[in-house]
């Protein structure tokens, strides 16, 4: 895919209206009230930085604070399903909720529809879009599926100059033939000036719909939930499968982007890497985490036992229960190579210890225990403990039975278990603050254990 650069295309041109500082305002005061809005509760200037025009919607991408965010619009006659505001007799819509401009997203990531600063890249055409539905559940971004349940477009909310995994990641995934994830059949690059320079970013990323996936959060968590309510629970969903589906895809991954032997700097900035992430989750979380300092000071010194990092390849980033989904035949897929949204973009495509993606799972089996407690208080959580335990088991073995056993006293293991907690105090803190408990009680137990 060619980038648009000002050689190959013409910079953007401004929607007309759309740069109206009614419009702006209208938008400002309603991306807080969705899911995927980043920055709730910060008070930020909003403003115009780029816009891209499709006829009968556009592309804002919008400066708050330090971070863009895309924001696709419509003027409509009608509210429709996702209405943002009342300007001057029109109403000016979320486009993503609207069918045609939908549509007109899927053309211009097809090629069929040419839009100044805006490139294409397809290597299947997801066909018509017909009639859309926006997936409403937990998600940082905002995906709809189209072209009657065949793909999902996914809409990067938060917008970065460079690549996104999830185009670059399942793009190669997806060219290598890997039969564990939804493969990518097309995307949408922006680009935008920004200083002296002209940066692109990815907008847009259109997948093979899974039909009849079932989300692995909710029948892990299911099964949670009646083993604690002490019900006659069947067979709990196959772990020891998950562990093998997603050794399959780090292999996949290491063949099509390939891995390298860490050297001395490599574990240097893994350590000092981590470090930062502490005292960052330290000052973000400083209201639950105030009374963990020792303890979390003497973890950070505890990094500097972390000697041999192994090999290190390309990792899915932010591994959890929620990304994968059991197929109609009964397969583990994997999805949203997107990395941790909290993490800057940049951070996103360093390769890592495999282990990142291994502990990420296991935190989720706790998250599984976890929030079924959270509806049972009066349970003993022995009985959630134990079905970890087993989750944990069974999952780590399929890991081993493809990839190798995994060492859980490997400090780079233990290093990791806790920075991935850590970084959940603080999303949960700035997203879900009912749920921090589940985590702040792994950073604890983690801690204990030294
Ligand atoms: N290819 C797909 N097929 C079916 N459902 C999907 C697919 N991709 C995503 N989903 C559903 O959409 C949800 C959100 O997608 P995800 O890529 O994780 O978004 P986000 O990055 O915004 O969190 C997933 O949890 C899953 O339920
Ligand atoms: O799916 P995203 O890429 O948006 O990931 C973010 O949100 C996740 C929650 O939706 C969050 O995951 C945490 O909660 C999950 C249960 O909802 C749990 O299974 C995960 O283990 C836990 O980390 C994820 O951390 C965050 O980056």
């Amino acid at each position: 895919m060619s980038d648009p650069t000002p050689t190959d295309a013409p910079a953007p041109t401004d929607a007309p209206g759309l740069a109206d500082a009614s419009v702006i305002d209208a938008i400002t005061a309603w991306m807080p009230t969705t899911r995927w809005y980043p920055l709730k509760g910060q008070q930020v200037d909003v403003r115009l930085e780029s816009s891209y025009d499709l006829g009968d919607a556009a592309i804002l991408l919008l400066r708050a604070g330090d971070t863009l965010l895309q924001v696709p619009v419509a003027w409509r006659d009608e509210p429709g399903g996702s209405p943002i505001a009342q300007l001057g007799g029109r109403w000016l819509v979320d486009a993503t909720n609207d069918a045609d401009a939908v549509q007109s997203l899927i053309d211009v990531a097809t090629g069929r529809h040419a839009v100044n600063g805006l490139d294409g890249d397809a290597t299947a055409d997801p066909g018509p879009a017909g009639a859309i539905k926006v997936i409403t559940g937990e998600q940082s971004n905002t995906s709809i599926i189209g072209g009657d349940g065949s793909w999902i477009a996914k809409v990067f909310r938060v917008v970065a100059p460079g690549d996104n995994p999830d185009v670059v990641v399942t793009g190669a995934l997806t060219r290598a033939g890997c039969d564990r994830i939804p493969h990518l059949l097309a995307s949408v690059r922006a680009g935008w000036p920004a200083g002296d320079a002209f940066v692109t970013g990815d907008l847009l990323a259109v997948s093979e719909f899974v039909s009849g996936g079932e989300d692995a959060w909710e029948l892990f968590r299911q099964h949670a939930l009646a083993t604690l309510r002490g019900e006659a629970v069947g067979e709990a969903p196959d772990a020891r499968a998950l562990g093998e589906a997603v050794a399959i895809v780090h292999r996949d991954l290491a063949e099509a982007m390939g891995t390298v032997q860490a050297d001395e700097a490599d574990t240097l900035r893994f350590i000092t890497g981590l470090e930062q992430r502490m005292a960052w989750a330290r000052q973000e979380a400083a209201s639950v985490l105030g009374d963990l300092q020792d303890e979390l000071q003497a973890a950070a010194d505890r990094l500097r036992d972390v000697r041999q990092l192994g090999e290190l390849q390309q990792v899915h980033g932010d591994l959890h229960l929620g990304q994968v989904l059991r197929g109609a035949d009964g397969r583990w897929l994997l999805l949203d190579f997107e990395g941790e949204p909290l993490r800057p973009m940049h951070e996103r495509m360093v390769r890592e210890p495999r282990l990142r993606d291994v502990v990420g799972m296991l935190r989720s089996f706790d998250y599984a225990a976890g929030s079924a407690l959270q509806e049972m208080p009066g349970v003993d959580g022995a009985a959630a403990g134990d079905w970890v335990v087993q989750r944990r088991t069974e999952f780590l073995a399929g890991y081993a039975d493809a990839a190798g056993p995994v060492d859980e006293t490997d400090p780079v293991f233990v290093a990791l278990l806790l920075d991935k907690a850590l970084y959940e105090v603080v999303y949960e803190l700035r997203n879900r603050p009912t749920w921090v408990s589940v985590p702040l009680e792994a950073v604890r137990a983690l801690l204990a254990a030294g």
